[in-house]
This record gives structure tokens, C-alpha cells and sequence, in this order.
């Protein structure tokens, strides 16, 4: 198996392209299947959980077909056509490798009247039920049978009539669910205390390209007015705010300075604002952003929260630059029950962080030892990274195939800015 060997120590500089968001093209995907014309989307990022959507499509039907740059470039855009959908089943060996399956579960019932889903399960980082993806779409009017580990959703006359639904707690996957799920209708849907990350606001304005018609986009409640069918549309998917975030880390623990070519400071500003919380000089430049540290890190007092809040997804990434900051730094995370997987690895760094529950407490040491290490998910890969390219002497992070799934081309961006760092090929 594959690792992420760094010889740590070097001061990062220079410019970073960061790509298309893996979690906006994971909702905007299974938006082909809404519609019987092509859905093209561009600014693709090349990772393992596209290829994994583009075989469950293929699966259920869809063809897919990739233009645009070629190997060895950034961005990809790929047309995806729904004309036939052959199967509304989404198999377990298909949806257990990435628990973003879910999300055909909306479109699929919306277009097709009926869709099985296998259970996604548990993860890593927490329990993940899916009771609010279920419950939106049941108040849309589906019918919902759980049996053998799979999901069977039914709209009883062919097309859901559309309902309003509250949501208890915020969630990026059940907001999207229902959005897709609603803009084929027969009625009007109104979502309220939706999710509102900058992810489901490029899923809503990929649908208002493809014809549907959504009031409120950007805000907790959504109105969505269901139409006849919607068409095809060309869409590019935004920037990845949080490959962005993990890269401004890695300038801030090795004392550096990253252009962050491509992000988009409006859809980041929590992480923004922490970063110059810890000392860090941050330049909204025509390009993107510029992230610069210019003394040594100070401690943050950092809690995760929905959009517009810090994300649940840059935790781990800020733990790790956190370590070497001037003083004791306090996290606490409060979207996933078991977030901190990353701490153990960390801590055989010779980072000082203590956990009690959802809450840590990380106590700046002088400096970092590299190790083999390994975490159970992709954020917590990362972090590892990080710790790593400050780290003092040689880290190995094992399980590559986690970095894989969200961080395109990771080696390569980093060894452009001055880390010496390769992929290694294992037995
Ligand atoms: C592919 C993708 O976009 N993944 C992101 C998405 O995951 P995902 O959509 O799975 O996360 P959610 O926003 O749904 O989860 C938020 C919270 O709601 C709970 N919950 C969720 C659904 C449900 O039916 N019932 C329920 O109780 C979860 O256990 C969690 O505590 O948003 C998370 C929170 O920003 C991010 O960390 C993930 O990177
Ligand atoms: C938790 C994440 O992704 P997923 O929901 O796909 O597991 C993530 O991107 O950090």
C-alpha cells in the first residue's frame, strides 16, 4: 500500500492551485440524474470519490463521459447522461466506500419514483445516521421501508407531492437530499433551519441552471417550487474551501507563506478569520489568498460549528498547527461525536494534547518529531501531514487512500512549494 513520505523542516513558499470542491461535486453529481438531458460539469477535481460516484451512475445508468484537460493537468469536466436509467438500486460494495451514495436517494426518487439505497453505516468519525434525509423526504410525501440493510424510498403516485419540513440540527447531507428530492415536485417544499454551507448553495444554483425554480438559496430556509422536468446545463463546481484551509495550515505551521490560487475568501472566512487569529497575515489578492506567518503561532480557542461557523472538516488540520503555537490552545468539536482520531498520532509526534469528550486542549510544544503514522479518515490524514512537514526528521503517513479521496494530487502541490515530500509505493 501506498504512503506520504516528508523530510520535515521547510519553510513552505509560493502558490498552491487548489482545486474543485470534492464536497460540492459529490451533491452536484447526482444532480444528472434529475434530468434526462447531459449535465456537464467542469472544474472537476481528480479524486478517488468522484471516480466512486462516476461508477455508482454508471451503475444506476448514467454515462459518463471525460473531456476537457488532459492527465498531468488540473480540472476536469465530465458530462454525465441520464437519458436511461437502467437500475434505481445503489448496492452496498458501491455506497460503503463512500458514504456520499446517499445522495442519489433524492434525485433518484424524484425522477424515477422509487429508489433503494443501501444503509451507509457507521464511519470513523461517528455514528452518521441518516434519520433527516429520511424524515425530509417522508414529508415530501415518500413512503420509506427499511429492510435488509437498505433503504426503499416511494413517491405512491409516481412524483412526490412536496411537504414542509423542519430540520432538528443542521445537515449538509439531508439539506441536499431534500433540495434534490424537492425540484420535481408536484407542489411547493419549504425546508426550514437548512444547511447552508457554500456546497449547498452551488448544488441550488446548478439546479436554478438546469430549470428548477428555488427561493432563498444561501439562507436556512429554502422554498423550492416543483416543475415539470428540468434540462441539462454546463457547471462549473466552485473551489474547495477546505483543501484551502488545510494548505494555509501547512504555511502557518512551517513558518511560510501560500498564495492559495483559486480560493474563494467569501465561502472561508471562519477559517480566514482564525488564521489571522493566530498571527497570520491574510491578503484577499486577485488571484485568491495569501496566506503569510509572520511570528510565532498564537494559541486559538476554536469551536466547530454548521456554515457559517468553523468547519467540522478544518479541525483537525488547525489541532495539528496548534501544536506548535505559543501557548495552550482550546478545540472543541461539536458536529461529530468522535472527531479526534487524529490525537494518538499526534501525540506520538510529541505534540501535548489533551482530550475530555468533545472538548481538547492543545499545549504548544517547541518542536515536532517525525514517525510512521497512520488515522482512519481524511482530515486526520491530513493533519498528519501537517504535523509532519514541521516534524523534525522523516514521517511516513500510512492509509494514503484516505488523502486520496479529498486532497488531488497532494505530493505535488506541496513539493511546489518547497516540502520535500513523495508518494511511496509499499508491498
Ligand atoms: C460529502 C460531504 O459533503 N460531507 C460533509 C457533510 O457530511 P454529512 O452531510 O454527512 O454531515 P451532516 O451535516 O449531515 O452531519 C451533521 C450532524 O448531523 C447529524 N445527522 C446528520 C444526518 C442525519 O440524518 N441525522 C443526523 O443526526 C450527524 O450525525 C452530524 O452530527 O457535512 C459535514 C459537516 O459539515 C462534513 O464534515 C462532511 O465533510
Ligand atoms: C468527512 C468528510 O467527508 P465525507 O462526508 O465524504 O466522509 C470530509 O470531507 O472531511
Amino acid at each position: 500500500m501506498d504512503s506520504i513520505w516528508i523530510e520535515g523542516g521547510k519553510t513552505l513558499e509560493g502558490k498552491i492551485p487548489i482545486s474543485g470542491a470534492k464536497n460540492a461535486a459529490l451533491t452536484l453529481i447526482p444532480c444528472a440524474l434529475l434530468t434526462d438531458e447531459p449535465l456537464t460539469l467542469g472544474n472537476l477535481p481528480r479524486l478517488a470519490d468522484v471516480d466512486s460516484f462516476g461508477h455508482l451512475m454508471n451503475e444506476l445508468g448514467v454515462s459518463t463521459q471525460v473531456s476537457g484537460k488532459k492527465a498531468g493537468e488540473f480540472k476536469r469536466k465530465i458530462t454525465y447522461s441520464g437519458a436511461d436509467i437502467s437500475s434505481t438500486v445503489a448496492p452496498y460494495e458501491l455506497v460503503r466506500k463512500m458514504r456520499a451514495s446517499i445522495l442519489v436517494l433524492g434525485p433518484m426518487l424524484a425522477r424515477m419514483g422509487e429508489a433503494t439505497v443501501s444503509l451507509p453505516g457507521g464511519c470513523a468519525i461517528g455514528d452518521r445516521p441518516i434519520d433527516l434525509h429520511l424524515k425530509a423526504l417522508e414529508a415530501m410525501g415518500a413512503e420509506i421501508e427499511l429492510a435488509e440493510g437498505y433503504v426503499k424510498a416511494t413517491a405512491p403516485k409516481g412524483k412526490l407531492p412536496g411537504g414542509d419540513f423542519e430540520f432538528p440540527v443542521v445537515s449538509v447531507g439531508a439539506t441536499e437530499n431534500a433540495v434534490m428530492g424537492a425540484v420535481l415536485c408536484e407542489g411547493t417544499t419549504q425546508l426550514f433551519n437548512a444547511a447552508r454551507e457554500p456546497e449547498i448553495v452551488d448544488l441550488c444554483n446548478c439546479l436554478v441552471a438546469m430549470g428548477a425554480d428555488i427561493e432563498g438559496i444561501g439562507s436556512s430556509h429554502l422554498t423550492i417550487k416543483g416543475v415539470e422536468a428540468l434540462h441539462g446545463a454546463d457547471y462549473e463546481v466552485m473551489p474547495d474551501r477546505i483543501e484551502a484551509g488545510s494548505y494555509a495550515c501547512a504555511a502557518g505551521i512551517t513558518g511560510g507563506s501560500i498564495e492559495l490560487v483559486g480560493a474563494r475568501a467569501s465561502d472561508m472566512l471562519a477559517t480566514t478569520n482564525a488564521l489571522a487569529a493566530a498571527g497570520m497575515l491574510t491578503e484577499f489578492t486577485d488571484d485568491g489568498i495569501k496566506v503569510t506567518a509572520t511570528e510565532k503561532l498564537r494559541p486559538l480557542a476554536i469551536s466547530t460549528a454548521p456554515y457559517p461557523g468553523f468547519a467540522t472538516d478544518m479541525q483537525a488540520q488547525f489541532m495539528a498547527m496548534m501544536t506548535l503555537a505559543d501557548g495552550d490552545s482550546y478545540l472543541e468539536e461539536t458536529i461529530f461525536e468522535n472527531r479526534y482520531m487524529h490525537v494518538p498520532e499526534l501525540r506520538r509526534m510529541g505534540a501535548e494534547i489533551e482530550t475530555r469528550g468533545r472538548s481538547a486542549i492543545v499545549r504548544g510544544v517547541d518542536g515536532l518529531t517525525g514517525a510512521k503514522v497512520m488515522a482512519t479518515d481524511l482530515r486526520a490524514s491530513m493533519s498528519l501531514v501537517i504535523a509532519g512537514l514541521a516534524a523534525k526528521g522523516e514521517t511516513e503517513v500510512l492509509r494514503v487512500y484516505h488523502l486520496d479521496r479529498g486532497y488531488e494530487r497532494l505530493e505535488e502541490k506541496l513539493a511546489g512549494v518547497g516540502a520535500t515530500i513523495e508518494r511511496r509505493s509499499g508491498g
